[in-house]
């Protein structure tokens, strides 16, 4: 798998390629490369219904890949069970395999072979009781400050938090060990679960890992993209005219780079994906195609307002919708539409 002939400067370009913040572990990540293939893992936990931001992981793990890394996908069902006060046990379960497939939809329509990543789910390992000791373990040497200070970010935060969420970043540093990786990769927002991993994995004789953090990409309203704002996210199984829709009403100024989550995601998902150049269409009145190569071109002529946001959320809504429509059709099959009946019955309507 990946291309062997890389040398270690490409891979460490490739893996560090629209990373934020990358935090070195025991062994550096130049050490490993210099030895072995680096093994490294993404988790997701399946709760709200996955939206286009899922794209910005997806584009990372065809970086990882085209390194040459071993790439696990964690769904990290024990996770969203720990997070989710409401669900029970069966719903969760519906949407673990909801969101197998539709990250596999994703990863398929974005380019990347699924079959060369390893898909494995929380609960295969986290019962055993190998694990469930080392939990124990593990919350021997955390406060309850430390570990819900670790879960600000992520965790549903309330005002008497259930032990549940105080478990939650214990868990996610265990998964470390027990996906036997030498990396962990999230949004930054997961950066004090990360932080906290590396504080107490050592204590329990464990390696501190390396961690890769992605920027978190602001929604079409200019805010952090979120499953629960409805107005802000884009579904993965929105009709095309939904998408056009969402990115007319999308937050994106004249000129503005900052906050404008339509330059963002163009930024993070369209450029990586597009090999061949980034065309603007223009109506005729407007002066002819605009195409970019880099980000930074179409950057700094939208900020000249050579770029006019109509005419870009009209080519981003079409560029997002050719990436939607292979996810579409695989969702469109009666065993999917019921999948997605089952997961989210009841609070999402079927396209
Ligand atoms: N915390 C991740 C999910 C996750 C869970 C367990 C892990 O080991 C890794 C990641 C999220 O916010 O979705």
């Amino acid at each position: 798998m990946g291309a062997p002939s890389r040398t270690v400067e490409e891979k460490l370009a490739l893996i560090k390629k629209n990373l934020v913040e990358t935090l070195e572990g025991e062994k550096t990540l130049r050490e490993v490369l210099e030895q072995r293939e680096l093994t490294v893992y993404w988790g997701t936990a399946p709760t709200g219904k996955p939206h286009i931001a899922y794209f910005v992981p997806m584009c990372k793990l065809a970086d990882f890949l085209e390194a040459g890394c071993r790439v696990k996908v964690l769904i990290a069902d024990l996770h969203a069970y720990l997070d989710d006060q409401k669900s029970p046990w069966e719903k969760l379960e519906h949407r673990a395999k909801y969101y197998e497939t539709a990250i596999k939809a994703m990863l398929t329509s974005i380019g990347v072979q699924i079959d060369k990543l390893e898909f494995v789910r929380g609960t295969d390992f986290q019962l055993s009781k190998e694990y469930t000791l080392d939990v124990y373990k593990l919350h021997s040497h955390v406060t309850l400050e430390n570990a819900k200070k670790a879960g600000t970010d992520v965790v549903k935060q309330t005002e008497s938090p259930k032990i549940n969420s105080l478990l939650y970043p214990g868990l996610q540093a265990l998964d470390e060990q027990y996906l036997d990786v030498d990396a962990q990769y999230g949004g930054l927002d997961q950066r004090k679960i990360f932080v906290y991993a590396r504080e107490v994995m050592p204590k329990l004789g464990y390696k501190k890992r390396i961690h890769f953090m992605t920027p978190m990409v602001p929604g079409l309203q200019g805010d952090k993209m979120s499953a629960s704002k409805e107005e802000s996210k884009i579904d993965l199984l929105d009709s095309q005219e939904d998408v056009k829709k969402k990115l007319k009403a999308a937050f994106c100024e004249e000129g503005k780079v900052e906050g404008n989550g339509v330059l963002a995601f163009c930024e993070r998902v369209l450029f990586p994906l597009r090999k061949d150049g980034f065309v603007i269409k223009r109506e005729e009145k407007h002066g002819w195609d605009l195409t970019f190569d880099t980000y930074a071109e179409l950057q700094e002529s939208f900020e000249k307002k050579e770029v006019h946001p109509v005419d870009l959320k009209n080519c981003v809504a079409g560029y997002l919708n050719e990436l939607l429509e292979p996810i579409r059709a695989e969702f469109a099959k009666p065993e999917n539409q019921k999948l997605l009946a089952n997961a989210y019955g009841g609070e999402e309507k079927l396209h």
